[in-house]
């Protein structure tokens, strides 16, 4: 078969630019030979776990006979959506750089770049091969896989792993690392080859450039010597003062001032913790701490908050400035404590149509402090790059949750960075410290021992244990501990428990038995009172795959808060559902006459925003009757049937639209949630009556509560936003959340999705399942992303924390 022409060579971002960075890589390595101790450990190099390792090679199958043939598989993936055209660009450009590749090598490379994808750093050989379609999520959700197309598990029949890493190591593409050292050879010719083979793991250069980056510039700042700050142990007594200790166990460990002892004596750690464990108070005595005697000494620290997303940075601005207000320190220090939060990007100063920074290695971020919320939205990409710009002399905080979902792009630094989180394992020589320190004894019944050696990232990494958000009352973080810990029996009979108990603020919905008009219910009204909605909602139009109104008894009636259930929406604010973000726009609507200048415009459209958010329906997937695109044209429709909404045209008053992606122009930012409303023009020309213009108010999102308003026409990448996966959902918290789930298992169902979905509720979490089964089987399985991170700070605790 004649090889096809796939892409211009150079074309595609994964490969864009590839030879310098190898060459930076170099000269790294030459200038720091012995630059990988600490964080990155000697690798044992993983045993082959290809189920085809030892056994007598199955038969090739015909589609790795020679690259044409192969070529015509992965064009066909590529048509139907399986790979990204980014992937198969890669392939078409290693395959013009070298005629002869092995096809091996081609359908590896073009894994390796469908793996950045799904957010692994890599490929691994071994778990590709003891289960090609689920280690790829091939074929994609809402694909049946059914057609001539062959799956991965077909094409690769027949590989066995020793073959396929042979073929790799032999290959003029590939740079064969170092399995001792983990640094390539100085030898420049080797350093402009695209991918990079470590063990089992084969990288695109840039991404194992990245976790090396990322992993010596940790490690450079683990070794610096502790500069804790004068006084350590009265000031801490001032600012965590026993009465703040919750409870019994607390007033023995008090994990928040812990926190912030080690977070004040090194130049990088991480304060992990659930939701409401207070890492943001934590944060802000921590600032406190440090910004008094900077204060005292005339040379105040240059502090920067930032997050990774705007709405997390909103989110953080508002907490740390009601908290600043609060604290009990003098007035030039709570002065020196900012409390506007930027996002990572702005931070770092983008460049439009460019991945690259205004602040790098060579032009330093000028700051003291750096604290970085929503640690576990930070790519690998982006944390290589805020360690580039970061001074060696600035501390680096981290804060997040470790359990929640890692960021859609790749790598899961947080995740990786905290595994020893919950053990602990701090050295005899760290506990003794913190003791001296904190008057406090170190203990918990999960703490493991560890040494400085084995575990130098654990020296400087905190849990915290105790939520004062949910605690053991609440419903909401039962359930989440329940999930967070993958025990899915007691997920389930927690959830089902919870869901019984009157005034429980959980509910599980099982539309099996509730009937799909139960969900509509839920989602236009949210909990009507006294009404059970998982036994007795009456069928209806929800049902299967009808349009959500379709056969409603809504559609020329009233509402079905008239419907003799009683319930009016405005009566529970804490239980809504999209109904009410309408209601607000109707009823709150400045009159005609109102001055296009009148601040009652903003006011309105804010109480529109903050009514908005009051209820969110999450979902898992995008596809299929349960994921976002096909909910978000039913609610449209259910909407519209009611006469919330005129969804006639793409833009109509009240659409909510989610920002997909950054737009600095804007001053938009990926997250962002904006409702689109008519708005009086400020101009009327010849004295014509003034005529109104749909505008789409958003959140400034910098803590001021400001709107921005902006034409729709003005916006590129929007979708509408009834239904969000939950990944966009992170960093967002909403009165009421409402998960729904897929009818069936897929590969993105997992404990830690599921934990991240119920922890976006502050008051109010509905479980809904299409079909009963999904959440207890969703609960038992663990997201592995694939890092060499974990890998370099894995050595000493093997066995433990699998
Ligand atoms: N030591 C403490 N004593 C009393 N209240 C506390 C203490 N620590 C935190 N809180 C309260 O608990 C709530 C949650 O705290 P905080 O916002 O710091 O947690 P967080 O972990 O940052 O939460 P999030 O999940 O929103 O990021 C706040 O109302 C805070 O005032």
């Amino acid at each position: 078969m004649k090889k096809k022409p796939v892409v211009a060579e150079g074309q595609g971002d994964l490969f864009a630019g590839m030879p310098s960075p190898a060459a930076e890589d170099a000269r790294d390595d030459k200038a720091n030979p012995g630059a990988v101790s600490a964080l990155r450990e000697p690798e044992e190099l993983p045993p082959a776990n290809g189920l085809a390792t030892g056994s007598a090679p199955a038969t090739p199958s015909p589609h790795l006979d020679d690259s044409a043939a192969l070529m015509t598989v992965l064009e066909q993936w590529t048509q139907r959506g399986w790979l990204r055209a980014l992937d198969l660009a890669f392939v078409g450009f290693l395959d013009r750089l070298r005629p002869e590749a092995d096809p091996r090598l081609l359908v590896a490379a073009a894994l390796a770049s469908h793996q950045l994808g799904h957010g692994h750093v890599c490929l691994d050989l071994g778990a590709t091969l003891d289960s090609p379609d689920f280690a790829l999520s091939l074929p994609p959700e809402g694909d049946t896989g059914r057609g001539p197309t062959p799956l991965p598990s077909d094409v690769l029949a027949g590989l066995d792993v020793d073959g396929w890493r042979a073929a790799l190591a032999g290959s003029p593409l590939v740079e064969q690392v170092d399995g001792t050292h983990l640094i390539a050879s100085n030898d420049p010719a080797l350093a402009d080859r695209p991918l990079v083979l470590l063990g089992h793991r084969l990288y695109l250069r840039r991404y194992w450039r990245y976790e090396r980056r990322v992993g010596d510039a940790l490690r450079a700042r683990l070794t610096l010597p502790a500069t804790p700050p004068p006084d350590l142990a009265d000031s801490m007594g001032a600012l965590f003062p026993r009465s703040l200790a919750a409870t019994a166990e607390e007033s023995r460990t008090d994990w928040q001032k812990l926190a912030c002892a080690l977070a004040a004596r090194g130049a990088f750690s991480i304060i992990t913790g659930g939701p409401g464990t207070g890492k943001t108070t934590t944060v802000i005595r921590l600032l406190a701490l440090l910004q008094r005697p900077a204060v005292e000494a005339g040379q105040p620290l240059r502090i920067r908050l930032a997050a990774p997303t705007g709405k997390a940075a909103a989110r953080l601005s508002t907490s740390i400035g009601e908290q600043v207000s609060r604290l009990d320190v003098a007035d030039d220090v709570r002065a020196a404590i900012p409390t506007d939060v930027t996002t990572l990007h702005r931070l770092l100063g983008n460049r439009p149509d460019s991945r690259h920074f205004r602040h790098h290695a060579g032009h330093l971020l000028p700051l003291d402090v750096l604290v970085i919320d929503e640690a576990s939205m930070v790519d690998l990409e982006m944390m290589a790059a805020v360690l580039d710009a970061l001074p060696l002399h600035a501390r680096l905080i981290l804060l997040g949750d470790k359990d929640q979902l890692a960021s859609v792009e790749a790598g899961a630094v947080l995740g990786d960075l905290c595994r020893d989180a919950e053990a602990g394992r701090y050295s005899d020589a760290t506990r003794q410290w913190l003791e001296a320190v904190s008057g406090d004894p170190v203990q918990d019944p999960q703490l493991l021992p560890g040494t400085d050696d084995d575990y130098p990232l654990a020296q400087q990494t905190v849990m915290l244990r105790l939520s004062r958000r949910f605690g053991e009352g609440s419903g909401i973080g039962r359930l989440a501990r329940d999930v967070n810990a993958a025990d899915a029996d007691a997920a389930q009979a927690t959830l089902e428990a919870l869901s019984r108990q009157p005034g429980s603020d959980t509910r599980h919905i099982e539309l099996e038995r509730a009937g799909a008009k139960a969900l509509e219910t839920l989602v236009l009204d949210g909990y009507p009172t006294g009404t059970s909605y998982d036994g007795g909602a009456p069928q209806g139009a929800f049902e299967g795959n009808a349009p959500m109104a379709q056969g409603s008894r809504h559609n020329d009636e009233s509402p079905p808060s008239a419907q003799g259930s009683g319930y009016d929406p405005r009566s529970a604010p804490s239980a809504q559902g999209y109904g009410h973000y309408l209601d607000v726009l109707r009823r709150e609507r400045p009159p005609a006459s109102t001055g296009p200048d009148d601040p009652a415009w903003a006011a309105w459209a804010s109480a529109v925003l903050a009514a908005f958010d009051t209820f969110q329906l999450l979902c898992a997937v995008r596809k299929g009757d349960y994921g976002v695109e096909r909910l978000n044209a039913r609610i449209e429709t259910a909407l519209a049937a009611r006469g919330g909404i005129d969804p006639r045209q793409a833009w109509y008053e009240g659409r909510p639209v989610l920002v997909t992606r950054n737009d600095y122009g804007l001053g938009l930012m990926n997250g962002d949630v904006g409702i689109a409303l008519m708005l009086p023009e400020a101009q009327t020309l010849n004295g014509a009556p003034r005529e109104s213009r749909l505008r789409v108010a958003f959140p400034r999102n910098d803590g001021s509560g400001a709107l921005r308003f902006v034409l729709p026409s003005r916006l590129g990448a929007i979708e509408t936003v009834y239904a969000m996966t939950v990944h966009k959902a992170q960093g967002s918290e909403f009165a009421h959340t409402a998960l729904i789930l897929p009818e069936a298992l897929n590969p993105v169902l997992t404990k830690e999705l599921i934990y991240t979905g119920i922890t976006r509720a502050k008051t109010r979490f509905t479980l809904i399942e299409p079909r009963r089964g999904v959440f207890r089987d969703a609960v038992g399985r663990r997201v592995k992303r694939l890092s060499g991170l974990v890998m370099h700070l894995s050595q000493g605790d093997e066995g433990e924390a699998s």
